[in-house]
Parts: C-alpha cells; sequence; structure tokens
C-alpha cells in the first residue's frame, strides 16, 4: 500500500474521538513541558539561583502575595544574592535583580526594549487612565518630553505657594477636631493625607480647587475613594489576569463597556470580580467626566496657557498647536487621559509616602522632636516657606530621604524584556518578566550596613562610603520612565510633613500596633494609619 493511500485509510477511520484525543494529548504534553519540564532542564535561566521552584502550578505566588510587598524578594536577596529566579503562576518565571549594573542596562541602557508588561500597563491604564505611565517607545518620548517643563525646578519653585492654601486647611480642619481633646484623637492619617494631595494637584496641575478637605462628599474625592478601595493585592492581581487576555484592555476601556457596566454588576459569579470592575468603571468614569471638564475650561481661554508652564497649560498647548505632529496628544480622550495620569499618579504616592512618615516619626519620638525643632521656627519667620526655605531644612531631607526610602510609596514594579538579550552574561530570552525590588534595593545592608532596615533619620548626615546616590533610594527608579514628578513629591512631602509636625504630636494608636502595607500597586496603608493625634502646647 502506498503510503499516501495508507494515510487516507487511516483518515477514513479516524472518529471525533479521536480527534479530541489527539488535541487534549498534545496539550497536556505542552502544559507538562512547560510547568515540569521547561523550567527544570531547558530554560536558559535554570541555574541561576532563588527559591525552591515549589508546586508547578502556583510557584512561589502564594508566599509572593501574603507577605509584605517587597519583602519577599528581599529575603530571597539576602539568601540567593542580588540575582535571583522565581516562579510565580502557571510556571511563568521572573528575574528579581538588585544589583547596579543589571537595573542600568535594564532601565536605562535597554529601556527601549524593556517596557512595563502588558498586564501592567492594562491595569495602569484602567486605573490611571492611558497617558505617559502606559506609552511605550517613540510615543513615550514625545509625551514626556512635552510634559518635562511642568516639572522643572523652576515650576516647582513657582507652584509652592500653591500648596498653603489646602496645607492651612488641613491644619485649622485638625485643630478644630482636636479642640476639646487635649489628650488628643485617634485620626486616619491616610484618609486625611489623601485629601490634601488631591488638592494639592488638582490645583497646582490644572487650576482646579475641589476643596476635598472641607467636602468630603466632592465627587472627585468620592470616586477616588472607591477607586483606591480596589487596591488590594487580590483585587489587581484578578484585573491584570483580565487584562492579559489579548484586547481584554482595550475592550474594558471602550466607552461600550463603559456605557453598559452597569450590566458587569449583574453577572452572576462566585467572585465579586464584575462587580467591583463595574465599580472600577463608574469611578474612572466620573474622574474623566471632571477631567474633561477642567480641560474645555482651559481650551475656552487659550490665551491664559501660552506662557503658563502647568501640566494642563501643555497639553492644552501642545493640542491646540496646528503644526503638533503629536498625534497622540491631540485627541480628546488622549488628552483626559494625561489629566487622569497626573491626578492618580501625583496624589495618591504622595499621601502614601506623607503618611509612612508620620507612621515612622510616632514610632520614634526622639526624631519627631528633632524634626519639629527644626521645622518650628521656619512657620514662625514666614507662614508659607518657600522651596529653598524647605530645601535648606536638613533633617526634613533626612527624614523625607528615610522614610521613602524605609516604604517607597511604589515597593516594586516590573519589566518585560521585548528581545533576547545578556544580564550579567546570562541570556535573558524574549518575553522574561523582571521584577525591580526597590524596597529591597533600598534596604541593602551591602549599601546600608547592619541597620539597613531601621528608621534612622540621621544616617543621611554621615554617608557610609557604599553610598550609592542612585540605588541606596531607589524610591524613583531611574532611566527614561523614572518618576517625571521627583521634585514636586519631595517638596511637597517636604511641606506637609513641616506644617503638620510644626502643629501637631503623633503617637501609635494603641500598644503592639504593627504597619499594614497593602500588596497593591501603591504601598498604601490598608488599615489608613491611625495615629493618635496631639496639638503641640506652645
Ligand atoms: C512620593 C511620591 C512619589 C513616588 C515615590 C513616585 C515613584 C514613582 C516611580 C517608582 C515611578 C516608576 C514606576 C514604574 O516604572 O513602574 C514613577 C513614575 C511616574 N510618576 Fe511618580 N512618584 C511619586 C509622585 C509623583 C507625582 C507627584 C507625580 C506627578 C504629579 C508623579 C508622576 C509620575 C508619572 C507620570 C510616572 C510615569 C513616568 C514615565 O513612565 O515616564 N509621581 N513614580
Amino acid at each position: 500500500m502506498s503510503p499516501a493511500l495508507a494515510l487516507a485509510t487511516i483518515y477514513g477511520q479516524l472518529q471525533l474521538r479521536h480527534i479530541s484525543y489527539l488535541v487534549t494529548g498534545y496539550a497536556l504534553y505542552i502544559s507538562f513541558y512547560r510547568l515540569v519540564l521547561y523550567p527544570r532542564f531547558f530554560s536558559p535561566l535554570r541555574n541561576i539561583p532563588g527559591p525552591p521552584l515549589g508546586n508547578p502550578l502556583l510557584g512561589q505566588f502564594l508566599p509572593w502575595l501574603r507577605g509584605e510587598p517587597c519583602i519577599p524578594q528581599r529575603e530571597w536577596a539576602k539568601q540567593y544574592g542580588t540575582t535571583v529566579r522565581a516562579m510565580t503562576l502557571f510556571g511563568v518565571e521572573r528575574m528579581i535583580y538588585l544589583s547596579p549594573d543589571a537595573l542600568h542596562q535594564i532601565l536605562v541602557k535597554g529601556w527601549h526594549e524593556n517596557p512595563r508588561p502588558p498586564f501592567l500597563r492594562g491595569v495602569l491604564g484602567l486605573m490611571a487612565g492611558h497617558g505617559l505611565l502606559t506609552a511605550i517607545g517613540e510615543d513615550h518620548k514625545r509625551l514626556r518630553k512635552a510634559m518635562n517643563p511642568a516639572f522643572s525646578v523652576q515650576s516647582i519653585m513657582a507652584q509652592t505657594h500653591m500648596y498653603y492654601e489646602p496645607i492651612e486647611g488641613l491644619v485649622e480642619l485638625l485643630n478644630e477636631h482636636l479642640e476639646d481633646s487635649p489628650a488628643g484623637k485617634v485620626l486616619p492619617i491616610y484618609e486625611w493625607m489623601g485629601k490634601v494631595t488631591l488638592d494639592i494637584i488638582c490645583d497646582t496641575a490644572f487650576g482646579y480647587k475641589p476643596d476635598c478637605l472641607h467636602h468630603p462628599d466632592n465627587e472627585l474625592a468620592v470616586a477616588f475613594e472607591e477607586l483606591l478601595g480596589l487596591q488590594s493585592g487580590s483585587d489587581i492581581i484578578l484585573l491584570a489576569c483580565l487584562t492579559s487576555i489579548p484586547g481584554a484592555a482595550r475592550l474594558l476601556s471602550s466607552d461600550w463597556v463603559v456605557r453598559h457596566r452597569k450590566w458587569l454588576g449583574r453577572i452572576p459569579l462566585p467572585i465579586s470580580m464584575f462587580s467591583k470592575l463595574e465599580t472600577l468603571l463608574d469611578s474612572t468614569h466620573r474622574i474623566r467626566n471632571i477631567s474633561r471638564q477642567m480641560l474645555r475650561e482651559k481650551m475656552a481661554a487659550p490665551d491664559d496657557t501660552s506662557t503658563k508652564k502647568d501640566i494642563m497649560s501643555l497639553l492644552v498647548r501642545a493640542a491646540l498647536d496646528a503644526d503638533s505632529a503629536d498625534e497622540a496628544m491631540i485627541d480628546d480622550r488622549a488628552m483626559v487621559d494625561q489629566v487622569l495620569t497626573f491626578l492618580a499618579a501625583g496624589h495618591e504616592t504622595a499621601a502614601t509616602g506623607i503618611s509612612w512618615a508620620l507612621w515612622l516619626l510616632a514610632n520614634d519620638q526622639e526624631s519627631q522632636g528633632r524634626l519639629r525643632e527644626e521645622v518650628t521656627p521656619v512657620f514662625q519667620d514666614s507662614p508659607r516657606p518657600d522651596y529653598r526655605a524647605l530645601k535648606s531644612l536638613e533633617f526634613l531631607d533626612c527624614v523625607v530621604n528615610e522614610s521613602t526610602r524605609l516604604f517607597p510609596p511604589i515597593a516594586h514594579t516590573s519589566r518585560v524584556t521585548t528581545k533576547d538579550d545578556y544580564v550579567e552574561g546570562v541570556l535573558l530570552p524574549k518575553g522574561t518578566l523582571v521584577n525591580i525590588p526597590i524596597r529591597a534595593i533600598s534596604t541593602q545592608k551591602r549599601l546600608w550596613g547592619e541597620d539597613a532596615e531601621e528608621f534612622r533619620p540621621t544616617r543621611w548626615l554621615n554617608l557610609p562610603d557604599t553610598y550609592d546616590a542612585t540605588y541606596s533610594n531607589f524610591s524613583f527608579l531611574v532611566g527614561p520612565h523614572s518618576c517625571i514628578g521627583k521634585t514636586m513629591a519631595v517638596n511637597e512631602m517636604r511641606a506637609v510633613l513641616a506644617a503638620v509636625i510644626a502643629n501637631f504630636e503623633f503617637a501609635p494608636a494603641y500598644e503592639g500596633q504593627r504597619a499594614h502595607p497593602a500588596m497593591a500597586v501603591t504601598l498604601k496603608p490598608e488599615d489608613n494609619v491611625p495615629l493618635l493625634v496631639k496639638r503641640v502646647r506652645r
């Protein structure tokens, strides 16, 4: 029998069930290969030290999820060194790097080829709009160049006086709250700081004054509160899984899904994912509407924006510029996305940073007293210290550096390789996920000595020989995707901390109180950091 005839005979005898056996067998083989064989015997990364591979389906995912953000990575680095390989869900390998050479190669030299991975851009796009945080390559370069002037030192110097209306409002409100309580009251610090930083970013970036401090039911404040309420580890992981499905992120951001969002909450599934999605789409929809309104008001008065360097004016100028080649910025929806990005990236991170600084000071009365001694005379000289006056406060600078080092508002981030590359002499195949453990990098004993994990602001007055200006406090990252708002964030943290420490004393709310940082996009405190707050006796 000829081979062709034999094949035709076999084909004729095949039934549907035989085909399904073949497909199932192939799928099982592929799964077995990906989950068991590849990571153990074939992966080019298999000889890199790291924790045990663990369960083929889960890898080290559970310790990663259950641990405090970035602490598993820190413990692995202590055991296995500055390059660690860890397995996560479904046999996906992650490389964790702490050494300056590897981080420089990934974030600076090879930034173009190592963008934020699609799942992270999907989550950020849904929560903070498709703006600078999600743009990649040339689009990112153009957008960043257009926005840079808003974050120059000159622009930040010029905006500092605008912080004080919200800050003075905060001090006044806290004073009223504490008026009849000489022994103090326990207050949710993060909630208060969230409102003050939202008021600051709205005014400085967009010339909009929501006054969330006095109007907690303000639509923007409520929408952000709902959005931030979704920031828990499990929600973010579900969102990341969902946005990893090809096309899902685009579909969820579409006007059609947003219009029909109410249906999502009615999908009867045991996990509450869909009702949470409804909340997410609903809150971002309301934030978008307010952003659109702010934009339209500015567009209606273009002369007003011609010389200004605030974020909104730069966006409007780019949109009105007939010669602008930057189509990504011209479209109305894209502009609203940019506004959303700066609102989200600019307020929650700063609120998180200030809240953790107050938590650390509440647990270190000596440093708190020393800071109060430094800042009090400044406010007596001038009730609204400017950029230079704030920058000259040495111990305040130590506190901001030290608190962001220990509790960086973004504790870790990710990148993905888009081509085969060698890092530290080892082949990283295209598609490898890279984890940048910011918190672990800044708290290495190699850089800071044995007390690297302790709050000791004075270490910044006497830097060790091993100090590295970039890596010893890695809170704002490095390279073209590093934080564009760093100067503003530090200046704002200084201004808020100086004012509240000059006016109030902070102590733990109860004995044995512990920190509860969330496993989310930011290190926001899960319990809002309740602290005992008292007015300073003069
Ligand atoms: C203490 C406060 C802040 C910290 C610790 C912080 C930290 C960071 C970090 C680590 C990144 C890089 C994230 C990644 O690559 O995955 C980042 C990016 C970014 N930050 Fe911040 N940030 C803070 C405040 C701000 C403020 C006040 C603004 C704006 C008003 C801002 C706007 C942005 C934007 C737009 C990006 C994306 C930059 C790009 O990809 O080009 N951040 N930030």
